[in-house]
């Protein structure tokens, strides 16, 4: 077996032995940079991550899930391509009998996820998205990479060009920093964007929502007018976010809130709204 001066394997090692051409349209890019795969566990290490039970979604040849062992109690790997993962099955068949990796091939937008510490993954770009929007509320550590524009947009502050939903999402969960910017030569094959790793850290905030479900919903109801100001947007989405009095939520909320657009409110604000949506808004029983 090949391996490098700190006694991991070879990221090129690895993807010639996983003798699979890559399906880019399966966002199959490979991190075959050392120093970049080095340096992703460190970030955790440095911020007291705790490593006992990392998930990795996506896992391809398993560079990265060479460098999570190295620095983790028990990994478990989520792979869809069941060559990949037949891959990682021999060539981590050791790990595996010490039951310290865990091979699921299943696609990680469905599968039940373990209970996990935290979650390290060089994500597939494509499902980033539902990827972020269903790890967030997990409350747990998260180091992923993502395409930088989609970084961009999870770390935004509100009132800038790429505060969203995600944005919201993200700092009602988290506290979200990008850590790195990492160019296309560091990948194999090299995808035509720039990608960026985020870090986020779960927070406890100091105000509540009525539920997850229902701050979720309506939090991608507004957005979908993100131009209108809140009051139009509370109107015109009722359909979306299961509203049944959308007046009265208009009616009893703070004026400053209901003039404003959805991209200057923080996740306080609307959380504010959420609550009393909930409480003023929902359809009779
Ligand atoms: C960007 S590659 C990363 C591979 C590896 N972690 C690395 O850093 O070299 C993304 C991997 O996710 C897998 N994948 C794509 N969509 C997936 C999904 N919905 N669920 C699980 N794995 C998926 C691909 O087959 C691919 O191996």
């Amino acid at each position: 077996m090949t391996t490098t001066e700190t006694g991991t394997r070879d990221p090129d090692a690895l993807v010639r032995r996983a003798g699979k051409r890559a399906d880019t349209r399966q966002d199959q890019h490979f991190l075959v940079d050392d120093r970049v795969l080095d340096r992703i566990p460190e970030y955790a290490t440095d911020a007291g991550v705790d490593l006992s039970h990392v998930l990795e979604i996506g896992a391809g040849p398993g560079a990265l899930t060479d460098r999570l062992l190295a620095a983790a109690e028990k990994v478990t790997a989520v792979e869809r391509d069941p060559k990949f993962a037949a891959h990682l099955r021999e060539e981590f068949a050791e790990e595996i009998s010490a039951d310290r990796l865990t091979v699921v091939e299943d696609d990680a937008l469905d599968v039940d996820l373990p209970e996990f510490t935290a979650s390290i993954s060089n994500l597939p770009y494509g499902a980033s998205s539902e990827i972020a929007f269903r790890l967030l509320p997990e409350q747990r550590p998260l180091l992923l990479m993502f395409q930088q524009e989609f970084a961009e947009r999870m770390a935004a502050e509100p009132a800038t060009d790429d505060y969203g939903r995600l944005s919201v999402t993200a700092g009602h969960y988290a506290d979200v920093e990008i850590v790195e910017t990492v160019p296309p030569e560091a990948f194999d094959p090299q995808p035509r964007v720039t990608s960026a790793l985020v870090r986020t850290t779960p927070r406890t905030p100091d105000y509540t929502v009525p539920s997850d479900e229902f701050f979720m919903d309506f939090l991608k109801a507004v957005f979908t007018q993100r131009r209108k100001t809140m009051r139009n947007a509370v109107r015109n989405t009722a359909h979306i976010s299961g509203l049944g009095d959308p007046d009265a939520v208009v009616e009893a909320a703070d004026e400053d809130l209901m003039s404003a657009r959805a991209g200057k409110l923080t996740p306080a604000d609307f959380a504010t709204l959420a609550t009393l949506a909930y409480e003023v808004g929902q359809p009779e029983a």
